[in-house]
Formats: structure tokens, C-alpha cells, sequence
């Protein structure tokens, strides 16, 4: 199944979170927004002097100048609004309410002093240097909407519109399990034949965000009564649940068959995506289920490139896909038209128009951690193309 077809089914038949909690303001970093929020007063609230100097009406200036006005007091930033005394002008400060009657400040680099009072020489335009009132965003204006991933500067904003707490989604449980006989902990004595369980390590990681909840179900040898158990425990209290290996074609592959025998379905179990082919998604009861391939490199491209676009929609995340860049490849790299390729790339320099040049590392490297761990990112070989000549321009996600 191509990649979109796979996700559109994937996302069509998971579920979503709707249930939603108060958090205060700061603590909502790295949370989606459950809800649009409006400006509940214009932003900013007054008209206020966007620099130090003073604060007149041009109005009032009669023929042609220069004018030489009195200046009759002094307004600061946190002061209530005053009026402008007639005829003259007052000394304002950057941030301070404009005074009624007022309608253009002119900065103070551009006024003579004159005894108590100032010398003007051009006239200003109404409105100069004032920040009007809702000139940012005006009353009852949508800020934000729902569904936005809230980072430092969504949290700005929101303090400028006066929230003290927000209301976020609530996290998306997680369960995740590794499968596989061969598993080892990291920095445990290693047997012959086994390995250290590096997919554990780089998906805790990856799945480590502030609007996921992670459970940590460890590992699970590849014994088919074992991961039944094990899928049906990880399901109960998971919204979704995200396995590693058992999903290929081995006699000792037996997660999709562990997922129906648990009560399942499988809704996808090939895509055409190199690495990450065997990604099979379904259902456990009411929570998702993303089998990535055991191999690293394709565990983490399927979960890059697919799992984290069925998580993001599952926890209602609006308007995030990979971040695309487009690169132009340094040499020439072999495609059979069939499936779309994610190579792992790295970023060489520039070209004359200021494009950024990759060099496509080698492309049978599903098992090279360390290879993934040198790239910069992922070049993206289209399921239609076939060989692709040096200076191709590529979609490329950086990491
Ligand atoms: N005859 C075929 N064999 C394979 C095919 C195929 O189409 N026909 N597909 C290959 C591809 S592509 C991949 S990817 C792998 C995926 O297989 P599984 O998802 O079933 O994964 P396993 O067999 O369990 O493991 C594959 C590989 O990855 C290592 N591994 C597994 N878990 C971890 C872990 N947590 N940390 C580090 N490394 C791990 C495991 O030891 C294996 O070497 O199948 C190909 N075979
Ligand atoms: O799809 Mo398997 O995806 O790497 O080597």
C-alpha cells in the first residue's frame, strides 16, 4: 500500500482524543491546545507611545512651522490615560497610554528644547508612533486555534491575552514493546547471539513528549502465548500501542497473527516504503496498534515517516507534517520504480543558487544504527522514479 494510502487508512481508523484538561499557563509547553482561543480585550488593550518623546495633537498645529509648544507634564508606562491639556504637549515614555485628545507622538530625536516646552519643526502625521489599540489582533479575534502544538511562543501570546491557565487535550497514552528472543538491555552482559535492544532506547526517546504519556512495557521474547498476553495487557490502558519487530515474513514473526488471536485486526500490513515495508497498523480493542520492523534504521523511519502522523492525529494535533526541505542529491543514487525510498542523507554544502547539496549514504542500511545516527536526515526517492541523476532536486526531512 503506498505511503499516503496506508496512512489515510491508519488515521481514518484510529481514534481521537477529545477529553480535555486545565493546566496553568507555562506547564501547557510542548501540549495541543484543545480549543480556539480569542482575545478577550483588544491586543494591545490601549493606544499607547511606541517611543520616548512626547505627545501632542497635530491638529492643533496651526499654519506652517515651526511651532514651539509648552509641555505640560509627563505620562510613563503603567500610568492610567490623562487628557492632553490644550495647546500643549506632554513628555511620554515607550509603552506609556496615549493622552486623550493626543494623536501622534514624535520621538525626542526629532524635537529642539526650548525652556519648558519644545520646538517642532514638521508636522506629524496622525497617529505617528502610536500603537493603536487592537492593531495586533482585535477584540473577539480567534489567537490561536484548537489544536495547536503550544510552544514558547503560543505561551507568549496567551499571556498577552491574560490566561492564567490553559485547556489542553489530554496526553496520549502510549504503550510501548519490544519484541524479539535476541533482546538484551543495554549494558547487560551480552550471551552469544544476542543483541542490546538499541529500538527500546530510540523510541523511548523519540516518544519522549510532553503531549504523550509513555508506558514502558519492555521487552517480550518472540513467543506467541507471551506477546498475546503481553498485546492484550498493553492495550487495555493505552490509547495506542507501538510494538518492534515480529511483523516480516520468519516462522518467528508473530505479531499480526498475537494481534487477531488478542482480539484484533489488521488494517495495513505492507507499506511501500523502503525501509519500514513490514509496518503493519491494526486494532487491539479500542486502542491502535503500529507494528514497526524489528530492523532500527526501518523502526525508526516508519515511525518518523508514519507512526508519528497516526500519534498526531490520534492526539489531535492540527496542521504538522514532516518538515520538508528540498535538497539536491551529490551523486547519482539507483531507484527501481516500486516503492518510495527514505535514504539516509547527509548535507555536504551548497549549490550556486544556495540549495543544499545531500550525499545519499548507502541504501541497504536497515540494520545501521550507526550510519543513522551520522545522517542529517532523510532523502526521499519518489515510488515512481527510477535511477536518479546527480544534481536531482529531493524532498528532504532533516532531523
Ligand atoms: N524473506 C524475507 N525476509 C525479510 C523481509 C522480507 O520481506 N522477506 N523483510 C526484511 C525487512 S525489510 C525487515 S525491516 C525485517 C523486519 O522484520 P521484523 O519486523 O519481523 O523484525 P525481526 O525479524 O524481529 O528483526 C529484524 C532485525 O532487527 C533486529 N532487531 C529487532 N528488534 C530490535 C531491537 N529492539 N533493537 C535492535 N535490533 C532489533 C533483529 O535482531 C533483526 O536483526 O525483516 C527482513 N526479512
Ligand atoms: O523494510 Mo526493512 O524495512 O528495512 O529493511
Amino acid at each position: 500500500m503506498p505511503v499516503d494510502e496506508a496512512l489515510n487508512r491508519a488515521i481514518g481508523a484510529a481514534g481521537r482524543i477529545t477529553a480535555a484538561e486545565s493546566v496553568p499557563l507555562v506547564e501547557a509547553t510542548g501540549r495541543i491546545l484543545a480549543a480556539p482561543v480569542s482575545a478577550s480585550r483588544p491586543m494591545p488593550p490601549f493606544d499607547a507611545s511606541a517611543m520616548d518623546g512626547y505627545a501632542l495633537r497635530s491638529a492643533a498645529l496651526a499654519g506652517d512651522g515651526p511651532w514651539e509648544i509648552p509641555v505640560a507634564g509627563r505620562v510613563r508606562a503603567g500610568d492610567p490615560p490623562g487628557p492632553l491639556p490644550a495647546g500643549a504637549a506632554l513628555r511620554i515614555l515607550t509603552g506609556a497610554p496615549l493622552p486623550l485628545g493626543a494623536d501622534a507622538v514624535v520621538p525626542q530625536e526629532q524635537v529642539g528644547a526650548r525652556g519648558a516646552g519644545l520646538r517642532l519643526r514638521f508636522r506629524p502625521r496622525p497617529g505617528a508612533h502610536v500603537r493603536r489599540a487592537g492593531s495586533d489582533l482585535a477584540e473577539g479575534v480567534e489567537l490561536l486555534p484548537a489544536g495547536r502544538l503550544i510552544g514558547p511562543r503560543e505561551v507568549g501570546a496567551l499571556a498577552a491575552a491574560g490566561l492564567r491557565r490553559v485547556e489542553v487535550r489530554r496526553r496520549l497514552e502510549v504503550a510501548l514493546l519490544r519484541t524479539g528472543s535476541e533482546l538484551t538491555p543495554p549494558g547487560a552482559p551480552l550471551d552469544p547471539g544476542r543483541i542490546w535492544d538499541s529500538n527500546g532506547a530510540t523510541l523511548l526517546s523519540l516518544l519522549s513528549l510532553p503531549w504523550i504519556r509513555l508506558q514502558d512495557r519492555g521487552t517480550v521474547p518472540d513467543d506467541p502465548a507471551e506477546l498475546r498476553r503481553a498485546l492484550a495487557a498493553a492495550a487495555e490502558g493505552a490509547d495506542l500501542v507501538v510494538t518492534t519487530g515480529g511483523v516480516s515474513v520468519g516462522d518467528e514473526d508473530h505479531l499480526p497473527r498475537a494481534v487477531t488471536e488478542a482480539g484484533g485486526r489488521i488494517l495495513v500490513n505492507s507499506v511501500a516504503m523502503k525501509p519500514g515495508k513490514p509496518l503493519t497498523f491494526g486494532q487491539i480493542g479500542r486502542a491502535s496498534w503500529i507494528g514497526l520492523p524489528g530492523n532500527p534504521v526501518a523502526a525508526f523511519v516508519g515511525w518518523t515517516v508514519v507512526g508519528a502522523r497516526i500519534a498526531e492525529a490520534m492526539a489531535g494535533l492540527a496542521g504538522t507534517g514532516p518538515r520538508k526541505a528540498i535538497v539536491r542529491s551529490a551523486a547519482p543514487a539507483a531507484h527501481r520504480p516500486g516503492r518510495c525510498e527514505f535514504r539516509l542523507a547527509r548535507l555536504v554544502g551548497y549549490d550556486a543558487h544556495g540549495v543544499q547539496v545531500a550525499e545519499l549514504l548507502p541504501g541497504e542500511t536497515s540494520y545501521r544504527v550507526a550510519l543513522l545516527a551520522r545522517a542529517d536526515g532523510l532523502a526521499l526517492i519518489p515510488a515512481e522514479a527510477g535511477a536518479v541523476p546527480e544534481g536531482t532536486l529531493l524532498e528532504f526531512l532533516p532531523f
